[in-house]
């Protein structure tokens, strides 16, 4: 099971992250209580080995911004949030880094529709940490797709059960306050999913 830990902002919580096992850590550079700016995400980046993927997050920039958040902050993967349109994936793709297209679960779930790498199927509200229905989608979505909305260490087991995703992402279920990880929560939530 692919894990994916999204919004950080501390070295801390990255090293946590690291240590426990996830495939792929993303830093929230669009508007949100988790947002950085290109250059704290470059550092932050700076400490993760190459075999765990960075992750950019954005949600309606156009793919100039995008691309000059990529460049200034050396992530290997672009997640574009919500309806993005398939030319701004196309627009992207000479970047060379993953492409992750992350929508709610009225969207077309085949993951490579828009030419993306991997797919996120999410709440209608992203990092809310509201749970949804998550068996709604089972057998929906195609090819290497990720679970995420209102997922914690607690609930996370039941929701890979009910939806069966490649993989899984979460955000405010691994911390204390919006934009607050939690190392302890971080470990948790791996151990619910791989222990
Ligand atoms: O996390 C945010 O604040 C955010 C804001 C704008 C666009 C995307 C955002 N998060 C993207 C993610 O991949 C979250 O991990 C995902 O929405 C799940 O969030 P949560 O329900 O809080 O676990």
């Amino acid at each position: 099971m692919y894990v994916k830990i999204c919004g950080l902002s501390e070295p801390e919580h990255v090293a946590a992250a690291v240590e426990a096992g996830a495939d792929a850590i993303g830093f929230v550079m669009t508007r949100s209580p988790r947002r950085v700016t290109p250059e704290r995400a470059a550092e932050l980046a700076a400490l993760v080995p190459a075999h765990v993927l960075t992750v950019g997050v954005f949600r309606g920039e156009d793919p100039t911004a995008v691309r000059a958040a990529v460049l200034a902050s050396g992530v290997r993967g672009v997640q574009l949030h919500g309806r993005h349109p398939h030319g701004d994936f196309t627009a992207l793709k000479d970047l060379g880094v993953r492409l992750v297209r992350a929508v709610d679960a009225q969207a077309e779930l085949r993951c490579g529709a828009y030419d993306e790498d991997l797919l996120i199927v999410d709440a209608p509200h992203a990092g809310s940490g509201q749970p949804w229905d998550w068996a709604a989608v089972r057998g929906r979505p195609s090819g290497q797709w990720m679970l995420a909305g209102g997922l914690d260490p607690a609930n996370v087991r039941e929701a890979i059960a009910a939806a069966g995703p490649w993989g899984v992402d979460v955000s405010s279920g691994v911390e204390t306050a919006p934009g607050v990880k939690d190392s302890a929560l971080i470990r948790a939530f791996l151990e619910a999913v791989r222990g």
